[in-house]
């Protein structure tokens, strides 16, 4: 089936999206950041992002469930601190919404000059990504700012969307504001959306022009292992840096990692960065693995990013080789993901190979059931 409304929906909801995070980063005040139960930062950006994307949705798709990160609970207290973050999130959230349609927008899509909303309407928009997920049936996933880290310093974030169907992702589409067009040029043009529908392949285009034709994107066939460039999380608390080092000897892969935050990374392998003959994408856990790890996987941290490497070409599972499962919840599972493995289709049963000898001898024991 085509996906041609969600499509062209997810890519303008993204591009405002990431509009509005830009301008919110330039106007940055420090004060504005909140500490949640997982102790990351959630800024204004995220909130406003989220109200944005769900909004747009609804307004389209209004019986389509959405997982989204944020809720909006600490909004509609009513203290001081509540009240002035809400209104600064309003008025971010109605001024991406009433942006002048551009090429390929839809006034039908609840968006343009007038379309504001009131901070209740946006209160309940960030709040209708409250669903539990599952494993039949339509679900958007909304990762608003993934690399929340990333945006705090400057350096790289994403916004993310993806489409859900009977646990399979169908749409995908991740914003990244401030990653290179081209990695090896950091100097040029900044700005990158990646977009993918599954069965059409995985394609970029600039941020900066929504008219300009995309630019279809692979992984470059390689099956010597030991050219390929790891791309990892910047954070040594998100996945284990040593684990990724051990493997990447295994390999005889002798080039530094490229360490990153958010699926910016995805974007990255699915368009062959790393030397010229494409990565690897390795998240495994800091500590445990699968029953006993130290973190569960978000589904909106790897929904568009699977789908878009898969689409270039590449493979994408967990330790054990298992396809990620979008249909178990929130999460992809306690238990059920032992991290993630992608790589490109060549070399990804290799790696898998080099993954289980690192995770034995730091006697963690992985077999495919
Ligand atoms: N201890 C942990 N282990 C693994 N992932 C974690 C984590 N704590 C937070 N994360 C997730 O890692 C995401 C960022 O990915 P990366 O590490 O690749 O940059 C975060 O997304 P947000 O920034 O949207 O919260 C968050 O969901
Ligand atoms: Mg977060
Ligand atoms: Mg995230
Ligand atoms: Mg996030």
């Amino acid at each position: 089936m085509s996906y041609a409304k969600e499509k062209a929906l997810a890519l303008s909801a993204v591009r405002r999206a990431c509009g509005l995070t830009s301008s919110v980063f330039n106007r940055l005040v420090q004060d504005e950041k909140l500490v949640k139960g997982d102790k990351s930062p959630v800024t204004v950006g995220d909130f406003a992002a989220q109200a944005l994307i769900s909004t747009m949705l609804h307004h389209t798709f209004p019986s389509d469930p959405i997982v989204g990160e944020e809720d909006a609970a600490e909004l509609r207290l009513d203290t001081a601190e509540s009240t002035s973050l809400r209104e600064r999130i309003v008025s971010l959230a109605n001024e991406a919404i009433s942006q002048p349609l551009v090429d390929k927008e839809s006034s039908e899509w609840g968006i343009g000059p007038g379309k504001e909303k009131t901070a209740e309407d946006l209160l309940d928009a960030i709040d209708r990504g409250n669903y539990e997920g599952g494993q039949t049936g339509r679900m958007w996933c909304i990762d608003p700012i993934d690399g929340t880290k990333g945006f705090l310093r400057g350096e790289q974030y994403a916004v993310c969307l993806a489409l859900i169907v009977d646990s399979i992702v169908q749409v995908g589409v991740i914003g990244c504001p401030n990653l290179p067009l081209d990695l090896s040029k950091p100097d040029g043009g900044r700005g990158c959306i990646f977009v993918a529908v599954r069965g059409e392949g995985a394609y970029q285009i600039p941020i900066s022009s929504n008219s300009s034709t995309p630019s279809r994107i692979q992984i470059p066939p390689t099956t010597d292992s030991s050219t390929l460039t790891f791309l990892e999380s910047y954070e040594s608390s998100h996945a284990s840096h040593s684990t990724s080092s051990t493997i990447s000897s295994l390999l005889g892969i002798t080039s530094s990692p490229i360490r990153m935050d958010s699926q910016a990374k995805y974007g990255c392998l699915a368009r062959g960065d790393g030397n010229g003959a494409g990565g690897v994408y390795m998240r495994l856990p800091v500590s445990g693995l699968g029953p006993t790890a130290s973190y569960i996987e978000k589904i909106w941290d790897h929904a568009p990013g699977s789908l878009l490497v898969e689409e270039a070409g590449g493979v994408v599972s967990d330790a054990r080789g298992f396809s990620l499962d979008f249909g178990l919840g929130r999460t992809l599972g306690k238990g059920e993901n032992w991290g993630v493995v992608a790589a490109g289709k060549d070399v990804h049963n290799k790696v898998l190979e080099a993954v289980k000898k690192a995770l034995e001898g730091e006697g963690k024991v992985v077999s495919k059931a």
